[in-house]
């Protein structure tokens, strides 16, 4: 038997989600819930396993770690990009990568709960219901409002449409963003970064994590922001400075922010985002749904019995 390690199955459902039995004659599956965040626990976990299928980036595959899993041919991870993974490492030990695909509505979606989330108070005011209280904050509307989009890639243009459908002004910035490209999406070019900072109430970063991107959003920028205007990061974490962040949100530069992702995950128990009063987190939701799932561990068991029977694997670059 070839044996199967799925990781970071945090809820507990990679193995119901899909049809893991048709490939179950030649592949024993070990799956591990909790997540193991140190080297050597992991390396003594995996060193038996040949097929080891990962969850996004929760745990990186770096050279050191590799070089210690002397069986491993396979990994699978979920998605088509994965920057905890080093490829070329990988390819030295002879190690094949593959990816899976998925849908792209996900984090769009979550985007906009938190975008309204924050706009309506929805969590202070859930919890203030279960106290006995009644209507303790005032909303704001959405509807003539400036949302400022960072990044019009699959995740901008989607949240920039929902935006256009609930009577928003919709104006987009990225260094490589084309005056077509935003017509197309029907949103305005802004002329640079500062000026959409510093006039939308709702700023939406949808760009990918590059040397170009890594620290964009630093204080000198959120300080371009108004005070009561609001930022929303389901991106990667570094895009902005999050020490500034934390600043920005304690001294009231900013209004608030919706968080999905930070540069520690999980995010450590003492980090302020778990505290501050005006930051509404989601614990790197955007993918987490039954639908994307039951695509991305589909798609994984299909690439285990395509690589198992040699066929065209989807390999990522
Ligand atoms: N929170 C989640 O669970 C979740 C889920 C999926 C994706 N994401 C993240 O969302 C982000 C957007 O994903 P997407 O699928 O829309 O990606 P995409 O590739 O379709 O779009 C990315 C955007 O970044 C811009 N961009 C790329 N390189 C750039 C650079 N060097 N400088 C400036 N702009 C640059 C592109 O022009 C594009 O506008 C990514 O960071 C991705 O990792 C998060
Ligand atoms: O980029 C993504 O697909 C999500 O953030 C999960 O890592």
């Amino acid at each position: 038997m070839i044996r199967c390690a799925v990781l970071d199955d945090y809820q507990q459902v990679a193995k119901s989600i899909a049809d893991w039995a048709s490939i179950e004659d030649r592949v024993e599956v070990t799956v591990f819930h909790e997540h193991m965040a140190d080297e050597d626990e992991l390396a003594a976990a995996l060193a038996p396993f040949e097929i080891i299928v990962i969850m996004r980036e929760r745990t990186p595959f770096r050279a050191p770690l590799l070089a210690r899993l002397p069986n491993l041919k396979l990994i699978v991870t979920t998605g088509m990009r994965n920057a905890s993974v080093d490829l070329e490492a990988a390819a030295a030990r002879g190690v094949v990568v593959s990816g899976t695909s998925g849908l792209s509505s996900h984090t769009a979606e979550l985007t906009w709960a938190l975008i309204l989330g924050l706009a309506r108070n929805i969590v202070q005011e859930h919890g203030a219901v279960r106290q006995g209280m009644w209507q303790s904050t005032l909303g704001t509307d959405l509807c003539g409002k400036k949302l400022g989009v960072l990044g019009l890639g699959k995740l901008g243009g989607r949240v920039a449409k929902i935006g256009l459908a609930f009577g928003m002004e919709v104006a987009a910035w990225s260094q490589n963003l084309t005056q077509e490209r935003a017509d197309e999406a029907g949103v305005r070019l802004a002329g640079s970064k500062e000026e959409l900072l510093a006039e939308s109430d709702f700023v939406s970063i949808h760009l990918v994590l590059s040397d170009r991107t890594r620290g964009l959003i630093g204080a000198e920028q959120l300080k371009l922001m108004r005070p009561d205007a609001y930022l929303i990061n389901t991106s990667r974490a570094p895009i902005v400075d999050q020490a500034a962040l934390a600043q920005a949100l304690r001294e009231g530069w900013i209004a608030g922010a919706g968080l999905d992702v930070y540069e520690t995950e999980p995010l450590p128990k003492d980090h302020p985002f778990r505290t501050l009063p005006n930051v509404l987190t989601t614990p790197h939701l955007g993918y987490v749904t039954k639908d994307n799932y039951r695509v991305f561990y589909q798609d994984a068991v299909d690439d285990i019995r395509a690589f198992l029977e040699g066929a065209p694997i989807r390999r990522l670059a």
